[in-house]
Parts: structure tokens; C-alpha cells; sequence
């Protein structure tokens, strides 16, 4: 018999597809309603360039919070984890939690960065063209799209190998059709409309793991509960011994595999985060009391997303995998199948049989859409088209070129993830050389808007050294510890961390000795200055319904003719951000000493939880090679169901709170409307006419 088993679909093609396609367009669907929603009662206009990709600057810390989650929430968040956790065992989904982290949390310092030196800016690329001039800027440019490629390849070959393998769709099919939807969704939406998808988005997740945990660990019968689930993974080790791990066991800590998928992840995660443009959208995008805060909830948050599922499915598969319903029984997953990352759905599979796979099947989705959304939109933030084609385009006509670019991006992604598929290229190898080619730009990326002593030499000694030397670190680890350098070997862990490591160290070691060399005094004068690109309110009625200080007022005097006149009469109105304040808009100013005490919270902050999370738990549990015992493992298994129901009362209850005001205003304002429509079916209308409005504002 051979070793290698074809994992069974269990559902039928036509799910998938529905899937894909039905859920993408519901999604867009619902974005329709929430920019109707938005141009009738808030004062911000969604044909506005800065509300398109800057939300104006304004969202809720609930809802960054939620935003970050979601955008955070890969495929390979759920999916690579779980390879992990079923692979080596309880060690890898926290290791991969940590690995995704600690980022956040340095991001949240950055952030708070970002509102003091550069809050008109629009994306990091911006800033470094204004500090260091274009030569910089192509270099970093060159850096953000190949992290946005590289994430979208893993978003994409991880949600497309998972709906293939549970409904037998074809995977190019898959790779197409996915992000079309999401692209359609985009476009209508913006930035702010995204950040209520994504919302809708984390409620499914939280729910879906929720279902999970409690099936995994309480009422299904073929894991029996966590004592019983306990004995399966006792059993697992004597059967399939991990190397590297205490007594072979998959309940340690002490995995040196672990260890060295923590540094990866880590190494991956800081790329992942630095370089992508989607993080600095998020805190553009925040209003600037809130940005650190949101990104300090938000990495809290997250940690318990790998964590919480990882450490229920992963080990599942591992605890299951001689289950006859196990989808590929009776061989355990293959290979490819596990850096597929195939060992949640097949968890999926045995606990609750199509139930499982639909469940697994949506939340996959879910994650690569809210991911794809936040890459889309990002991506489309990034051209080019201001900076070097058209310096004096147009507020409307940014936004009418972002079109454009989120649909050819979108068929552009499809097509790459096929070139990735047809190469062999799965989502474990991405997940693996993201640390590679990304690692070297991150710090010299992170100084430019933290560091007035960093210099032009710094950045290009630092990024392009520690690029060169990362490879070739890469090229000679490869082959010393593999034999041979072949493309499955250069995305083994200990090649990526070799590269990774040297990447990171080297350039950031580079970048800063030599800006000390001759170092510079950079005021942020400059990056201050960046200008936003157009109005981003339209006016309000005069209303008793209108809540001064928030987003959302009254209904919005924002009529198709007025919307033109914004987009294409009038020229852009640049709003440069004053010296002292640090947002332009009024309401929300935060004086430059206040940001310094944000910043200086966010700065103890990271270094807390990276402490207690990187150091103070999983390391003395290595050391001491601790094989965890019963009791130990219930009490493990209770924190990651308490730690992921805190996680989802943050990311769905907190947005709905902090808006709780805004809801009620559309919510006042739709009955109102509703109301005079009835009344307005009698003869008379006695509304004031919209256009004379419109001229009088
Ligand atoms: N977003 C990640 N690293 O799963």
C-alpha cells in the first residue's frame, strides 16, 4: 500500500465555488450598504482620496483594534500553526503566536511615531521620499511590493490548497476567483468600509473557533474530552516520536524544532509587519490618541488567534490521525499535504465531519479575504501614480486610479499565485522565505520615522549589505545543514533562520553604525509637511441629531453634483499639518508631548510583553524540559480558551461599544428617512431642496 493517501474532499465542488464566489459578492454587497450608509450620514465623503485610503484619519481604537486582527488573521495564522503544533507539537502555535506578536507591539511604538512626525502622510513610502529622496524611495518601494506579493501568494496558495482539498475545486479556479470578489468589495468600499467588513470578518473567526474549542475539547467523541485528548497525544508520541523534543513528546515545551520555527516566525513576522504597507495604513488611518493603543489591543488580541486554534486543531490532527475518519487515513498527512497546510482541515474533518469542513471552509475565507482586502486596498496606496506620473492629480482621480489598480492587482494576484502554484511553491515555503527576502529593510525602515540621527548611507549600507549577506547566508546555510541547495531545502527552517537572522542583524548593526559615523539632526520638519491630498469632510445639514464630536452626523448634504465638483472642479486642498499638532483635524489634535508619553507607554509596553512572552514563559519550560503533565495541560488548554474569549470581546464588543453613539445617529437617521418617505408619498414635499443646500454650503 502506498504512504501517501489522497485527502478525501468532503464536500462537493459547488460549495466551494459558492463559497468563493457567493460570499465575496455578499460581502461586496454589504459594502454597498455601508458606503450608501456613510455618504448619507457621515460627514466623511467616500469619493474622497483621503477617505478612500486614510479613513480621514479618524477610526476608533475597537475598531484598528479589530482591523489589525483581522488583517493579521492570514491563512497561514490558522493554517501554518496548526502545521506546526501537529508537527512538532504544543510548542508551535505559541511560538507562532509570539512570532506575530511582539511585532504588533513594537508597530504600537511606531505608531505613535508615525502621529508625531508624519501624520499627513499617506503611506511609509511617502516618508522616506521626503527624507532621503527618490533613490531611498525606489529602494523601499521595491521592498513594499515584494512583501505585498509575498503575502498575497501565501494568502491566496493557503485559502485555494485549503477549499481544493475540503470541496475538490480546481485550484486555479480558486486562485482567480478569490480575490476577484474581494477586489469588487474594495473598490466600493475604502479603507473605513473595509474596517466594518473586517469586523463582520472577526465576528465569523471568533465564532468559528469558538465552535472549535468547545467541540475539540468538550463534546465530540472522537477526541473524548481534554483528558482523553491528553492520552491521544501521549500515544502519538510513542507512535511518531518528534526529534528534537523531550522523550519525543508533542507536550513540551522543550522542541528544538519549536525553537527554531519561533526564531522563523519571528524574523517573518517583523518583515511581514515593517514592510507592509497595510500596518502603516492602520495607523494612518486611527485617530491619534487611539493608534497605540489599538495596535497594543490589537497585538494582545491576535497572539490568541494562532494560539487558541492551533493548539485545539493542530494538535487534534495529531491527536486523530489514526481516526478512520481521518481524511487521509490510514496514512498520516503527507508532506506536501502538511506544508500545505492541511492539518486543521483534516481536524476539521474528524470532529464534525462536512459541518467541520464547511466551518473551516468559511473561516479560511474569512481570513483571506479580510487579508486580501487589507492588501488590496494598501497595494493600491502604493502606486506610484502622484509621486511620479501625475503630481497635480486630483483627490477623485486618486481614487478613480486606486480603482483600477485594486482590479488589476486583483486578476495580478490570481495569476501569481497560479506562477507559484505551477512552481511547487506552497504556502509553508512562503512562510519560510518571507523573513529572507523581507528581513533587511526592517530596521532602517523603522528608523526613518523614529531616529533623527539615521542617515542616507545608513539606510542604503544597511538594506543593501544585510540583502547581500542575507543571501548568501541563506545560499551557505542551505548547504551545509541540508547537503544541497535545491527550492525545498532553501525553505527549511534552519536555511530561512540563517538568512533571515543575518538579514536582520547585519543591516540593522550597518544601519546604525554608519549614520553614527556622520550622524544627521533630522528635525521631521519635512515629513510634518506632507500634505493630505483633499477635503476629507463634506458639510453636514444643521441637525439636532448631530453629535459634535464624532464621525457621524446628521444626514450628509452630499449629492452627486456636489461629489463632482469635489473630484473634478476643484483642485486638491492640501492641508499641511501643523508643527505643534499632530492630525489635522481639530477635534482630535494631540500636542507632541502627549504623543511622547504615548510613546514612551508603548515602548515599556513591547518590551513587557516580549519579555514574558518570548523569555519569561517558554523559556524555563525549555530549559527544564518539562513534559507537561494532565493537570498542566488542562490548565494550558483553559488559558487559551480564556485568553481567545477575552480576545473577541475586545475585537466584537469594543467597536460596537465606542460606536454605540454613531450607530444610534444612523440608526435615528434611517427611521427618519423611512418616516419621511411615507410622508412624502402625500402630495406635498416639503423638504428643502438638496441642490439649493448644496450651493449654500
Ligand atoms: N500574520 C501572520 N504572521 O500569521
Amino acid at each position: 500500500m502506498s504512504d501517501i493517501s489522497e485527502f478525501k474532499p468532503l464536500l462537493n465542488q459547488s460549495v466551494g465555488y459558492g463559497v468563493v464566489v457567493g460570499v465575496g459578492f455578499f460581502f461586496a454587497a454589504l459594502m454597498l450598504v455601508l458606503t450608501f450608509l456613510q455618504a448619507k450620514f457621515s460627514k466623511f465623503s467616500p469619493s474622497s482620496s483621503e477617505e478612500f485610503s486614510s479613513a480621514s484619519r479618524s477610526v476608533k481604537p475597537g475598531l484598528v483594534c479589530c482591523g489589525i486582527v483581522s488583517a493579521w488573521t492570514w491563512s497561514a495564522t490558522l493554517l501554518q500553526s496548526s502545521t506546526a503544533a501537529y508537527t512538532f507539537g504544543i510548542s508551535g502555535p505559541w511560538w507562532y503566536g509570539v512570532g506575530g506578536t511582539i511585532q504588533l507591539a513594537f508597530f504600537a511604538m511606531i505608531a505613535a511615531k508615525i502621529k508625531m512626525n508624519a501624520n499627513g502622510a499617506h503611506t511609509f513610502l511617502e516618508i522616506v521620499k521626503v527624507r532621503f529622496g527618490t533613490a531611498a524611495h525606489l529602494l523601499f518601494t521595491f521592498y513594499a511590493f515584494l512583501c505585498i506579493l509575498v503575502v498575497c501568494g501565501s494568502l491566496l496558495l493557503g485559502g485555494a490548497a485549503t477549499v481544493t482539498a475540503l470541496t475538490g475545486m480546481n485550484i486555479i479556479a480558486a486562485c482567480f476567483l478569490l480575490p476577484i470578489g474581494i477586489a469588487v468589495y474594495v473598490v466600493f468600499g475604502g479603507l473605513r468600509a473595509t474596517f466594518v467588513c473586517d469586523w463582520a470578518h472577526t465576528i465569523i473567526l471568533f465564532i468559528v473557533i469558538y465552535i472549535f474549542l468547545a467541540r475539540t475539547y468538550a463534546t465530540s467523541s472522537e477526541t473524548g474530552g481534554i483528558s482523553s485528548m491528553y492520552e491521544l497525544l501521549k500515544q502519538a508520541s510513542v507512535d511518531t516520536p518528534v526529534p528534537g523534543n523531550q522523550d519525543g513528546s508533542y507536550l513540551t515545551m522543550k522542541s528544538n524544532q519549536g525553537m527554531v520555527f519561533g526564531a522563523a516566525t519571528i524574523l517573518s513576522g517583523f518583515s511581514g509587519v515593517f514592510c507592509d504597507q497595510g500596518y502603516w495604513q492602520r495607523a494612518i488611518a486611527s485617530a491619534p490618541r487611539s493608534t497605540t493603543k489599538a495596535y497594543m489591543l490589537g497585538g494582545l488580541s491576535w497572539f490568541a488567534v494562532p494560539w487558541a486554534f492551533a493548539s485545539c486543531l493542530g494538535m487534534a490532527a495529531r491527536a486523530l490521525v489514526h481516526n478512520p475518519k481521518f481524511p487521509t487515513f490510514p496514512n498520516p498527512l503527507s508532506d506536501a499535504q502538511t506544508s500545505a497546510g492541511l492539518a486543521a482541515p483534516a481536524a476539521a474533518a474528524v470532529l464534525m465531519g462536512k459541518g467541520g469542513a464547511v466551518a473551516i471552509l468559511l473561516v479560511v475565507f474569512m481570513a483571506v479575504t479580510s487579508a486580501a482586502s487589507a492588501e488590496l486596498i494598501a497595494v493600491s496606496s502604493l502606486f506610484l501614480y502622484r509621486t511620479y506620473f501625475r503630481p497635480k492629480a486630483t483627490g477623485a482621480e486618486i481614487v478613480r486610479v486606486s480603482h483600477y489598480f485594486i482590479c488589476f492587482w486583483a486578476v495580478w494576484m490570481g495569476a501569481w499565485a497560479t506562477i507559484l502554484h505551477k512552481a511547487s511553491i506552497d504556502l509553508g515555503w512562503l512562510f519560510y522565505v518571507q523573513g529572507v527576502v523581507l528581513s533587511p529593510a526592517v530596521v532602517p525602515i523603522g528608523l526613518t520615522v523614529t531616529w533623527s540621527k539615521l542617515t542616507r548611507a545608513g539606510v542604503f549600507s544597511g538594506c543593501i549589505t544585510g540583502a547581500i549577506l542575507g543571501m548568501l547566508a541563506w545560499m551557505i546555510g542551505c548547504w551545509k545543514i541540508y547537503g544541497v541547495i535545491n527550492i525545498a531545502n532553501l525553505a527549511k527552517p534552519y536555511s530561512a533562520v540563517c538568512s533571515g537572522l543575518t538579514g536582520l542583524l547585519f543591516s540593522g548593526t550597518l544601519t546604525v553604525l554608519v549614520s553614527l559615523a556622520k550622524p544627521a539632526n533630522y528635525d521631521f520638519k519635512g515629513t510634518r509637511e506632507i500634505l493630505v491630498y483633499d477635503s476629507v469632510t463634506i458639510d453636514r445639514k444643521a441637525s439636532t441629531e448631530s453629535v459634535d464630536d464624532s464621525n457621524v452626523g446628521a444626514e450628509a448634504n452630499f449629492t452627486s453634483e456636489n461629489e463632482k465638483k469635489v473630484g473634478e472642479k476643484t483642485s486638491i486642498k492640501e492641508v499641511a499639518v501643523p508643527d505643534n499638532a499632530s492630525t489635522t483635524h481639530d477635534d482630535q489634535a494631540v500636542d507632541l508631548e502627549t504623543l511622547q508619553r504615548i510613546f514612551r507607554k508603548a515602548t515599556l509596553y513591547s518590551i513587557a510583553l516580549t519579555l514574558v512572552v518570548a523569555i519569561i514563559v517558554p523559556i524555563p519550560m525549555f530549559f527544564s524540559h518539562y513534559v507537561f503533565s494532565r493537570a498542566f495541560y488542562t490548565f494550558w488548554t483553559a488559558c487559551t480558551i480564556i485568553w481567545v474569549g477575552m480576545s473577541g470581546l475586545f475585537c466584537i464588543v469594543l467597536p460596537l461599544w465606542e460606536s454605540r453613539r454613531e450607530i444610534g445617529v444612523i440608526g435615528r437617521g434611517l427611521l427618519m428617512l423611512l418616516l419621511r418617505r411615507n410622508i412624502m408619498n402625500g402630495d406635498v414635499d416639503k423638504r428643502p431642496s438638496i441642490h439649493s443646500e448644496s450651493s449654500n454650503a
